[in-house]
C-alpha cells in the first residue's frame, strides 16, 4: 500500500529557514519559484547569462542571479531545467559551485537513475516530482488546490533528506492534493512510461489516427477535431472526476456499449505489447540513450519529429477553431515558439 503525505504530516518552517536556488524559468521552474516564494521560502531563480527568462522572472517579483553565484549561495538547488540539459549544468555550474552540505533536488529523476549526474558524497538527493504539467502546478496552488506530487529520497547525508523534501513538496501546494513515497527508480521509469505510451504518445496518436479515419472518409475537419480532439477533454474531465466509471455513467448507453465493443477492437492486446517493449526499453536505458545521444548531435531525430506534428493537418484545423473560443485563455503564440522554456 502506497505511503500517502497530506499538508499536516510536512513542517514548512524546514524549507522556509533555508535558501533555495532554482535552476530553470520554464514549465517547472517558474511554478516551483512563485509557489516556494508565495509560501515563504527565500528563493533566487538560478538562469544562464542572456536568459531570455530573466526579465520575466524579475517582473513576477523573483530575486535572479546568474546559476553559478544562486547555487554558491544555496542551501537547496533545485535543478528545473531540461533533462537533457541538466549533465552540462550540473558539471560545469553546479558541481564546482555547490556548498558543502547542500542539498539537490530533482522533479524528475532521468539524470540519476540514468547515471548522467552523479553528486559528490555530502549532499542530500531528493525529489518531488509533481503529476502533472508546470503551469497547472501553478494555476492549482493559485486557487488554492495542489497537483499531486511523488516523493523520493536517492540520498540521505544529513538523516533529515525526507523531512526537506516533503516540506518542499508542502511549499509547492502538492500536499494539498498528495504526496505518494517512492523512489528514483519507480517515479523515472513510470513517470517515462505514462507519457510515452498514454498521456502524451498514445494519447497524441489516438486522436491523429481518429481525425485521419475521419477526413480520409469525407467528414468535414472541424467536425472531426471537435470529435475526436476537443471532446476527449471533457470527457478526461470526467475520468478525472469518478475514473473510467463516472464517465461511461455519464455518456450515454449507446456510447457506453460501443465503448465495450470497439474500444478493445481499436486497442488490441497487441497494443499492450508494444507498451511491454516501451516499458522494456526504459527500463534498459535504451530509451534514455537514443534521447541523450540525439540531443548531443545537435537533436536532429527530434527536430524532424516534432516538424512533422506540427505539419499534422490536425494543427491548422485546430489554430482556426480555437481562434472562435472566448474562454481558451492560452494563446497559441504562447506556446509556438515550442517548448515551454525554449
Ligand atoms: N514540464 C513539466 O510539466 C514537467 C517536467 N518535469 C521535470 O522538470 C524538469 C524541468 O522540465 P521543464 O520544466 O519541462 O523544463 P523547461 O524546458 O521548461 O526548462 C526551461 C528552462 O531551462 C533553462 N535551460 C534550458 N537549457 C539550459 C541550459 N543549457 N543551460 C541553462 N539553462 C537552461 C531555460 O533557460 P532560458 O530561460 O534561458 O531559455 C528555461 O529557463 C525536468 O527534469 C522534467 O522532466 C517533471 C514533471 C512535469
Ligand atoms: C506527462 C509529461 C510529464 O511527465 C508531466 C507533465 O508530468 C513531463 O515530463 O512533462
Ligand atoms: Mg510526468
Ligand atoms: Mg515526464
Amino acid at each position: 500500500m502506497a505511503e500517502l503525505y497530506y499538508d499536516d504530516d510536512a513542517d514548512l518552517s524546514i524549507i522556509a529557514s533555508k535558501k533555495v536556488a532554482v535552476i530553470g524559468y520554464g514549465s517547472q521552474g517558474h511554478a516551483h519559484a512563485l509557489n516556494l516564494r508565495d509560501s515563504g521560502v527565500d528563493v533566487t531563480v538560478g538562469l544562464r547569462e542572456g536568459s531570455r527568462s530573466w526579465a520575466k522572472a524579475e517582473e513576477q517579483g523573483l530575486k535572479v542571479a546568474g546559476i553559478d553565484e544562486a547555487v554558491a549561495a544555496a542551501d537547496v538547488v533545485v535543478i528545473l531545467a531540461p533533462d537533457q540539459a541538466q549533465r552540462s549544468i550540473y558539471a560545469e555550474h553546479i558541481a564546482p559551485n555547490l556548498k558543502d552540505g547542500a542539498a539537490l533536488l530533482f522533479a524528475h529523476g532521468f539524470n540519476i537513475r540514468f547515471g548522467y549526474i552523479d553528486p559528490a558524497p555530502g549532499h542530500d538527493v531528493v525529489m518531488v516530482a509533481p503529476k502533472g504539467p508546470g503551469h497547472l502546478v501553478r494555476r492549482e496552488y493559485e486557487a488554492g488546490r495542489g497537483v499531486p506530487v511523488i516523493v523520493a529520497v536517492e540520498r540521505d547525508e544529513s538523516g533529515q533528506a525526507w523531512e526537506l523534501a516533503l516540506s518542499y513538496a508542502k511549499a509547492i501546494g502538492g500536499l494539498r492534493a498528495a504526496g505518494i513515497k517512492t523512489t528514483f527508480t519507480e517515479e523515472t521509469e513510470t513517470d517515462l512510461f505514462g507519457e510515452q505510451a498514454v498521456l502524451c504518445g498514445g494519447a497524441s496518436q489516438l486522436v491523429q489516427y481518429g481525425f485521419e479515419t475521419l477526413t480520409e472518409a469525407g467528414y468535414q475537419p472541424e467536425v472531426a477535431y471537435f470529435e475526436v480532439l476537443h471532446e476527449l477533454k471533457l470527457i478526461v474531465d470526467l475520468m478525472y472526476e469518478g475514473g473510467i466509471a463516472k464517465q461511461r455513467w455519464s455518456v450515454s448507453d449507446t456510447a457506453e456499449y460501443g465503448d465495450y465493443v470497439s474500444g478493445p477492437r481499436v486497442i488490441t492486446p497487441e497494443v499492450k505489447e508494444n507498451m511491454k517493449a516501451v516499458l522494456g526499453d526504459i527500463q534498459s536505458g535504451a530509451f534514455a540513450e537514443r534521447f541523450i545521444n540525439d540531443q548531443d548531435a545537435g537533436a536532429p531525430e527530434f527536430a524532424e519529429l516534432r516538424a512533422k506534428g506540427e505539419a499534422h493537418p490536425i494543427e491548422a484545423t485546430g489554430r482556426e477553431l480555437r481562434k472562435l473560443f472566448a474562454w481558451v485563455e492560452t494563446k497559441d503564440s504562447d506556446y509556438t515558439e515550442g517548448s515551454a522554456g525554449r
